[in-house]
């Protein structure tokens, strides 16, 4: 990722020309977008639209890629938390906290001070010695989220994070989503849990068929879709 020289609130800026798994055929083209320090954006889209090709892109993990993604904020910096969970089969949970937290150079007294917050708040406190293979499927995206969090970036890159969620840790989880967007983080996250994304989205790039079929905030995007009262979930439903 370049970094952002111009715009001070923008801490992630993106312009994908196209990209795709193999060379000559492109997934998703045209696809635009920025977050700004504290706002949170919502890709969404049905199966198959493009939202993890995205994230993929901004990540820069596609070989087959004409992008330009520039990264602002204070650090320059990101924390991207996967759909599917990622660890190290011989590692703990405090472990793989203590190893992101070197990972970014994140002073020791501060990780610990952090660690012990988050193993809290996400009542992982009696399994911080446990190794992750043991945990269920929740306990593992909870890790994944602590892991983010830990590192305190300019821009998160959360990829469906409610699907495994309870209600408490999806609550637990968009408390502190909050309290980074107040210190300044952008968010941008991919969902298909459209009441949830209705709430707590500021703007939203709906994508389809590897487009960008509508942007905006809610009443833009309902506006787009001649839709002046409906939910997300209808506007959705009439522009894809
Ligand atoms: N690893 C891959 N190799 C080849 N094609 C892929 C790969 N991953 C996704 N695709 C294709 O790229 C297109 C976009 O898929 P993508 O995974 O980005 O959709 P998505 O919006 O994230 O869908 P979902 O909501 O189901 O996760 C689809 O046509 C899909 O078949």
């Amino acid at each position: 990722m370049e970094e952002i020289e111009t715009d001070q609130s923008i801490v992630l800026d993106v312009y994908i020309e196209e990209a795709g798994y193999e060379a000559g055929d492109p997934r998703i083209s045209d696809i635009t977008f920025q977050v700004r320090s504290g706002e949170l954006l919502g890709l969404i889209g049905p199966n198959g639209a493009g939202k993890s090709t995205t994230i993929k892109t901004v990540l820069g993990l596609l070989k087959h890629a004409k992008a330009k993604v520039k990264l602002g904020g204070s650090n320059k910096s990101y924390a991207y938390v996967p759909e599917q969970p990622v660890f190290y089969e011989d590692l703990t949970l405090w472990e793989h906290l203590d190893l992101a937290a070197a990972a970014y150079g994140l002073e020791y007294a501060q990780f610990q001070e952090t660690a012990e917050r988050l193993l809290k708040q996400f009542g992982m406190e009696p399994v911080r010695n446990d190794l992750p293979a043991g945990f269920s499927k929740g306990m593992k995206q909870k890790m994944m989220l602590m892991l983010g969090f830990l590192v305190q970036p300019d821009v998160y890159i959360v990829d469906e994070p409610f699907i495994g969620l309870d209600p408490r840790a999806t609550k637990d989880f968009l408390r502190l989503l909050e309290a980074e967007r107040k210190r300044g983080a952008g968010v941008l996250m991919s969902t298909h849990v459209l009441d949830t994304a209705e709430k707590i989205c500021d703007n939203f790039v709906l994508i389809s068929g590897g487009k960008v079929a509508a942007s905006g905030t809610l009443e833009g995007i309902r506006a787009y879709a001649g839709l002046p009262e409906a939910s997300l979930f209808d506007c959705f439903d009439e522009l894809t």
